[in-house]
């Protein structure tokens, strides 16, 4: 059988047989194998500014900050988690501008294609139990912490 998403198609041009990823709509004449599939575990901190594509958040009705000032509260709590004073978990529920802040940021497994580039490439780039530097997507900026 193929690996989980993975379905089997027929080129409509060439009638080759090829595979398409349902998840990550990914497709490639090569048989997926298990360990094509990765995927990969995070939690993370977003802090939203004016310039986000949803300057909202459970935590504030109108965001307004500068991109410039999020890059500053990122900065001051990356020094606060790896100086071991507070965990992102905790510091997520309080401050994060994504829902996932309910559950210290966790955001589950994911696949590649599932989240926003810049997103995926830096949780990707790290090992497990690494914190990114800050991480500006369309939603904002983050910090990122590879789980799994
Ligand atoms: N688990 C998934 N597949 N959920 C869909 C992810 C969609 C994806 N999201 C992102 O890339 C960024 C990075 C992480 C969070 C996030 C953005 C936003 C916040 O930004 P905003 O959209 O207001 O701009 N939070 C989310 O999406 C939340 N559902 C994440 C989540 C929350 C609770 C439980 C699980 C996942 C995208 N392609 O836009």
């Amino acid at each position: 059988g193929l690996p989980p998403g993975w379905i089997e198609k027929t080129s409509n041009s060439t009638g080759k047989k090829y595979y398409y990823n349902t998840q990550t709509q990914q497709s490639q004449w090569e048989k997926p194998t298990d360990d094509d599939v990765k995927s990969v575990r995070a939690s993370h901190l977003l802090v939203k500014h004016n310039e986000s594509r949803r300057p909202a958040s459970w935590r504030q009705d109108k965001i307004t900050r500068s991109k410039d000032e999020a890059y500053e509260i990122i900065a001051g709590y990356r020094k606060r988690i790896t100086s071991g004073e507070i965990s992102l978990e905790d510091l997520a529920q309080t401050e994060s501008d994504c829902s996932s802040a309910k559950k210290g940021g966790d955001l589950g497994f994911f696949y590649p294609g599932q989240m926003q580039k810049p997103f995926e490439d830096a949780t990707f780039a790290l090992e497990v139990g690494e914190l990114s530097e800050a991480i500006s997507t369309d939603s904002g900026i983050h910090l990122i912490l590879r789980t799994g």
